[in-house]
């Protein structure tokens, strides 16, 4: 089965295109988790029981992992949201080297699907490529403020990077896994280059905590990829959803907090699903 069907079949049965980003900040992580052997993990999975009816996807983010115990936390968050199948999309932004990214791409094989970084090039990324059934999100155009930096530069032919790098994706889709990543604070980027790339799906972070438009994000960010029966593309929110316990009325109860999480989750697939 490719990504896209997998993913479109998850879509399709949670009827919501939310990705919930799995980001545990270690500073951030509430007290009933403190004591467990791997606070990530356990973090983690009570974020999972309360979010995966309306999780499309699961996107932990390498950075927050990248340690001994990180590892042991990410192998377990990894295999809990496949029974209950929820697909997992590892946002780990790689690229390198051919001889490098095969070692990354073996890495990969946890996960379902992975973020990549085309600043080297094709080669740099053809052994994720080459995974048939694994999806490949391209960073396009970024969400953060500097994204503009490099990313909007006009080349010689009079087009922004970012245009190039969604044409170069359609170029590399020869199996169909490729995805991109376009922020959702950038909604002019993304309708232009959804004009580029009819096809292809993409993650679509920036919406929640760094104050992304959620329309653009769904009005653009979903395509009718040929492995999909429904509008293939995930619109992501981490901390909007993973901390809002944080705001809860009743501090020190873990059901309230948790509970806060779904709710979060629940919310922000409705508010897409106006738009889908
Ligand atoms: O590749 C990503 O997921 C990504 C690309 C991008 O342009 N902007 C962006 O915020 N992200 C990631 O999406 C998540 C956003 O987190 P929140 O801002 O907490 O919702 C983080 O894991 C970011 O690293």
């Amino acid at each position: 089965m490719s990504f896209f069907e997998t993913l479109g079949a998850r879509i399709e049965s949670t009827d919501s295109v939310v990705s919930v980003g799995l980001d545990p900040d270690p500073s951030r992580l509430p007290e009933f988790v403190a004591d467990a052997d791997l606070p990530r993990w356990a973090f983690n999975r009570r974020i999972i029981d309360a979010t995966h009816e309306h999780a499309a996807c699961y996107k932990p983010n390498a950075a927050f992992y990248e340690d001994a115990d990180g590892w042991r936390a990410l192998a377990e968050t990894i295999a809990y949201a496949h029974g209950k199948d929820v697909p997992v999309l590892l946002d780990a932004k790689r690229a390198d080297i051919g001889n490098t990214t095969r070692q990354y791409a073996a890495a990969l094989d946890r996960a379902d699907a992975i973020t990549v970084n085309p600043y080297l090039g094709r080669d740099s990324l053809q052994p994720f490529l080459d995974r048939e059934g694994k999806g490949v999100f391209v960073l396009c155009r970024t969400s953060n403020p500097g994204g503009s930096d490099l990313q909007d530069l006009e080349l010689a032919s009079g087009e922004p990077l970012y245009e190039r790098v969604a044409a170069l994706a359609d170029v590399w889709n020869g199996n169909g896994n490729v995805g991109l990543v376009v922020g959702a604070t950038a909604p002019e980027e993304l309708a232009a280059v959804r004009e580029i790339v009819p096809e292809i799906p993409f993650l679509v972070p920036g919406v929640g905590a760094q104050g992304g438009d959620a329309e653009a994000a769904v009005e653009h960010g979903l395509a009718d990829h040929p492995d999909a029966d429904v509008g293939a593309g995930l619109v992501n929110s981490s901390r909007g959803i993973i901390f809002a316990g944080e705001e809860s009325s009743r501090p020190g109860d873990e059901a309230t907090y948790f509970g806060a999480a779904g709710d979060a989750a629940k919310r922000l697939k409705k508010r897409l699903n106006r738009y889908r």
